[in-house]
């Protein structure tokens, strides 16, 4: 504190209050904007009500001048205790809309400019904004005596001046309103030198820009909604470059809101392009604008999700569900299920609840474990452990492209009816489903297209794991056509029949086929090592025994039948496997 007066009284003001820091007082608390941003809980407020109040307050002035013994403090225990001891450099500049209501924000200085004279009934207070151009009352308790002229008010608090406030705290008021109530006169600092950046009105021609750059946002939006993501992400783009280049436009409120909200859609542009470090950069942009943005913080959770950072992603759900009072609790239950996968590996067990306790509605992540696709002697491709894994992990869990009906927690067996093989190629309301959904999914025919083995197994492409794990689309990739041959091809080749068991499990339905598109690439072999599961919708992989790495993944795809070795050789080789 530049002022002499004021130092002194700050010093007798910190005694004052360590020696009071025990005693508890009743304060009127307003729970429901607990914790609120200030952005969400100013929409009340008008700047220029915050000008008439300090006129009425001044014309108040001459009737308390009378009264100069009147106790200058008011009780607000939070406030009173609210001292801050460390130099402005060891804090953490915030602004306005940053503040949590009725919350101290400890260790942080919000800087703001004086905008209306200073008034004083028994409080003083003054119309302040940041460089946000947010604006509110600053309450001030403690600094000058009633009865002080309104010539040392305006000498101390003149209209224009710089002002750093240590641990801003917003209070919601009794009376509805909310100020930024400062009992402390050592939690106020006079910032000497220059001026913060005046906000000045926006001029005709950065408004002429600025609806440009809102006319690309909306250009973008139209480009997102019609799922073309690389021209969305190119539009949001030159408008964010447009924006730049205005420096002398950067602090504008509008200026800075249309960057947040540009970031925020490439981050979620990026998303869909399944480009999650991207998308995550740009989620973190967006938030040192604004670190309350709401969407980009769903966005910078989901992007950290995907970035397989579960830990950091729980905690920006767990700030939503919390600060915001956004219901994400579906969402922290599976970061919190998928952290402890992480940590202490994927057993059976924990998958199956996980997939027995979720809805059908939400989607569970794919999830590939230490495994990886390679080519494999006389089999063509198959899949292998990256390191040793331990029985009941689970290798794999993808959703079935095709899946039986039934009871979504029920366990199914895998195996091969030899007597239905031919009903269940050529199965017509099979292929009619499948057709269909090729036409509707551009990803889907992707991953399929992997399965079609043509003439030549030498020819065979190794598709990338990423291509299972996102709905990832590039629009610069070849138009996939497979033919009804290839189709039937990939059917005959690939799916794989079920015993569906009813509750009591004596009353076996066969016939209902399954068609997997990463599991499809596991090889056969008798002495199996991992067990396919049906969790719900999805399929897992799971290890019967412990696997060292590099080894090949294998299951019998005659598990489940008594078959004498005649038979299993005649239902191999509609399969082309000799065992
Ligand atoms: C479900 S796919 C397995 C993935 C396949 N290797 C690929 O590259 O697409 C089944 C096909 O793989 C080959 N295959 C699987 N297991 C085999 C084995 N033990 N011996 C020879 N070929 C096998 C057969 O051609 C069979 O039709």
């Amino acid at each position: 504190m530049s002022d002499n007066s004021l130092d002194s009284l700050t010093f007798y003001f910190q005694q004052m209050m360590l020696q009071n820091q025990k005693r508890e007082f009743n304060t009127q608390m307003t729970p429901v904007f607990d914790g609120m941003p200030a952005r969400q809980a100013l929409e009340v407020q008008d700047r220029e009500e915050i000008y008439q109040r300090q006129i009425q307050i001044r014309s108040q002035y001459a009737f308390y001048q009378q009264s100069g013994s009147v106790n200058n403090t008011s009780i607000d225990s939070i406030s009173q205790k609210n001292i801050c001891l460390k130099p402005l450099k060891e804090l953490k500049k915030i602004y306005l809309k940053d503040c949590l209501t009725n919350t101290v924000m400890k260790d942080c200085v919000v800087y703001v400019k004086q905008f209306t004279d200073a008034a004083q009934v028994i409080a003083a207070n003054i119309g302040v904004e940041d460089e946000m151009g947010d604006f509110i009352t600053l309450t001030f308790y403690n600094t000058f005596k009633v009865g002080t002229s309104l010539k040392v008010l305006d000498s101390n608090f003149p209209k224009g001046q710089s002002l750093a406030i240590k641990n801003p705290y917003l209070k919601h008021t009794s009376s509805g309103t909310f100020v930024l109530r400062n009992d402390n006169p050592g939690n106020l600092e006079k910032i000497l030198g220059p001026p913060l950046k005046s906000i000045q009105p926006i001029s005709e021609k950065d408004k002429n820009i600025l609806n440009q750059c809102m006319n690309l946002k909306e250009q973008g939006n139209k480009c997102f909604e019609s799922s073309q993501y690389q021209e969305a992400l190119d539009v949001y783009q030159k408008a964010l470059q447009m924006l730049q280049q205005q420096s002398q436009l950067q602090s504008q409120k509008e200026i800075v809101n249309l960057k947040i909200i540009l970031f925020s859609n490439l981050s979620q542009t990026c998303i869909n392009l399944a480009q999650y470090q991207n998308a995550l950069s740009f989620s973190n942009k967006a938030l040192e604008l604004d670190s309350n943005h709401l969407k980009s913080l769903g966005r910078q959770a989901q992007s950290l999700k995907f970035l397989n950072d579960f830990e950091k992603s729980l905690k920006v759900y767990e700030t939503i569900n919390n600060s915001h009072k956004k219901d994400v609790s579906k969402e922290i239950k599976e970061l919190k299920q998928l952290l402890q996968f992480q940590q202490n590996g994927c057993k059976q067990i924990d998958l199956l609840n996980f997939a027995a306790d979720r809805d059908q509605q939400f989607k569970l992540s794919p999830y590939f474990g230490p495994i990886k696709i390679g080519f494999t002697e006389n089999k063509g491709r198959g899949v292998f452990t990256t390191k040793e894994v331990k029985r009941g992990d689970v290798l794999a869990l993808e959703q079935s492209l095709i899946e039986p009906e039934g009871d979504k927690n029920h366990l199914y067996s895998i195996g091969i009816n030899s007597d239905k093989t031919t009903d269940i190629y050529s199965s017509v309301e099979f292929k009619i489903y499948l057709l269909h959904l090729i036409q509707e999914s551009v990803i889907v025919r992707k991953r399929l297209s992997y399965l079609y083995k043509g003439e030549d197994f030498k020819q065979l492409k190794i598709p990338d794991l990423s291509i299972y794990k996102y709905d990832y689309y590039n629009p610069e990739d070849e138009e996939i056509i497979l033919t009804a041959q290839d189709i039937q091809q990939i059917i005959k080749f690939n799916s794989t029949q079920l015993q569906v068991q009813n509750e009591l499990g004596n009353d076996p339905i066969t016939n209902r086929t399954m068609l997997n598109l990463f599991t499809s690439l596991i090889n056969h072999s008798s002495k199996q090592n991992v067990s396919l599961t049906r969790c719900g919708r999805y399929c897992a992989v799971v290890a019967m025994i412990d696997i060292k790495e590099g080894e090949e993944l294998c299951y019998d795809y005659l598990n489940l039948q008594n078959l004498d070795t005649q038979e299993r050789k005649k239902s191999l080789l509609t399969w082309n496997i000799v065992e």
